[in-house]
């Protein structure tokens, strides 16, 4: 079986994730005996200063027809002018849209090992380990109108929270499923004393929920779900929420696993394999040294051979080589180690082996 994955690296730290996720992926296709075929493309500031736009219209085409896409990060301080007219978040914007990828899926596990990596208690540490499916092509992101606004001689600006219905419905009802296949507990994170949208998700959720009796939800506001985080992270199992409390909460999740290097993301829905990438962004501080983290990426890589090509025995076996290279002490600088992203994969690449995974 040959698949196609189109490889968008983007910026800042983003090639050098991607680069060792690939070599991963090869790994693990070598052992699977499956074919992968890489194209490699542009995504955001890298693309604006090639080509003038975040993402053109032929690499979103092809991301379109690929099994599955890979992603790096985008932005930099390059590109951050608030006058400048295009910016490389809106590539990524631009292709999750053009996906239809509409569940993001962000799972967060503490690993024993790195307690200590966290600057939480260990004791609140222990069994954490929760999903957070974050909407992702709909609410403030993209609502209309948007943009710059003037009058009375006065400079404004507005963004707008839109939901429709089957947007919250579809998302919800994944995630329903989701904990289903889980621990049964499903907590939907909302501003419903404020917000009008959030009324409506609170009204679609207890309707989706008929439909999984064996599922228990509960809504939980989402000040409320930040400081819960923190305070009795283990309590969560499923997480769903709207586009923005989902990427806010999910980098405050990242301070629980130990470093934002590590939690990786898959994006479902639409007709395509998925778009994958670590949560993390470009990290303009130590891009170009050769010591980022590549676990994000390379989660996100076992993600994208579970969800998109289907090898969940390859998806295992990578999960469980990142974890003994944890549990045998390989840790980057963000983990307070000294391993460089090289190191790192090669530690992965090391303990990869398809016919011991469980
Ligand atoms: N998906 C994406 O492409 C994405 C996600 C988040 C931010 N961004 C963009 O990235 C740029 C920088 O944003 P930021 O600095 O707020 O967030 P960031 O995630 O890039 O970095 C936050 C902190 O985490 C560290 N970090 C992140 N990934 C790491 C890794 N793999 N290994 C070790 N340390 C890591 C960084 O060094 C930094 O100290 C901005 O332009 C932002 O818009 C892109
Ligand atoms: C770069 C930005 C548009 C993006 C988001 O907010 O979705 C990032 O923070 C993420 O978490 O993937
Ligand atoms: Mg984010």
């Amino acid at each position: 079986m040959t698949f196609t994955i189109i490889v968008l690296p983007g910026d800042g730290i983003g090639p050098e994730v991607t680069h060792a996720a690939r070599q991963v992926l090869d790994a693990a296709a070598a052992q699977t005996g499956i074919e992968i075929t890489y194209k490699e493309r542009l995504i955001g500031g890298c693309a604006i200063d090639r080509l003038g736009t975040a993402l053109d219209e032929a690499t979103l085409a092809e991301c379109q027809q690929a099994d599955a896409v890979l992603l790096g990060a985008v932005g930099g301080p390059k590109w951050d002018d608030p006058t400048a007219p295009v910016r490389p978040e809106q590539g990524l914007l631009a292709l999750r849209k053009g996906l239809g990828v509409f569940a993001n899926l962000r799972p967060v596990r503490v690993y024993p090992v790195l307690v200590d990596a966290s600057p939480l208690r260990p004791e609140r540490l222990q069994g954490v380990d929760l999903l957070v499916v974050r909407e992702l092509t709909g609410g403030l992101y993209f609502g209309e109108p948007k943009g710059r606004l003037r009058q009375d001689g006065r400079e404004g600006a507005v963004d707008s929270l839109v939901y429709w219905d089957y947007e919250i419905e579809r998302v919800v009802d994944l995630a329903f499923q989701l904990a289903a296949g889980r621990r049964g507990r499903l907590a939907s994170v909302d501003k419903a004393n404020v917000l009008e949208t959030s009324r409506l998700w609170r009204q679609i959720v207890q309707q989706v929920s008929r439909r999984y009796p064996q599922v228990q939800v509960e809504h939980v506001l989402v000040d409320t779900a930040a400081m819960r985080l923190v305070t009795s992270p283990a309590a969560f199992d499923v997480i769903v929420t709207e586009n923005m409390f989902g990427d806010i909460l999910t980098d405050e999740a990242a301070v629980l696993a130990g470093s934002m290097g590590l939690l990786p993301s898959a994006s479902l829905g639409g007709r395509g394999g998925g778009l994958y990438e670590p949560i993390h962004g470009s990290a303009p501080d130590i891009a170009g040294q050769g010591i980022a983290n590549p676990l994000g990426a390379i989660l996100s890589a076992a993600l994208l051979l579970r969800y998109a090509l289907k090898q969940e025995k390859a998806a295992r076996a990578v999960e469980q080589a990142v974890e003994r290279a944890l549990q045998e002490g390989c840790r980057t600088r963000d983990l307070g180690g000294s391993l460089s992203t090289r190191a790192m994969t090669d530690a992965v690449l090391d303990r990869l082996s398809l016919e011991d995974s469980f």
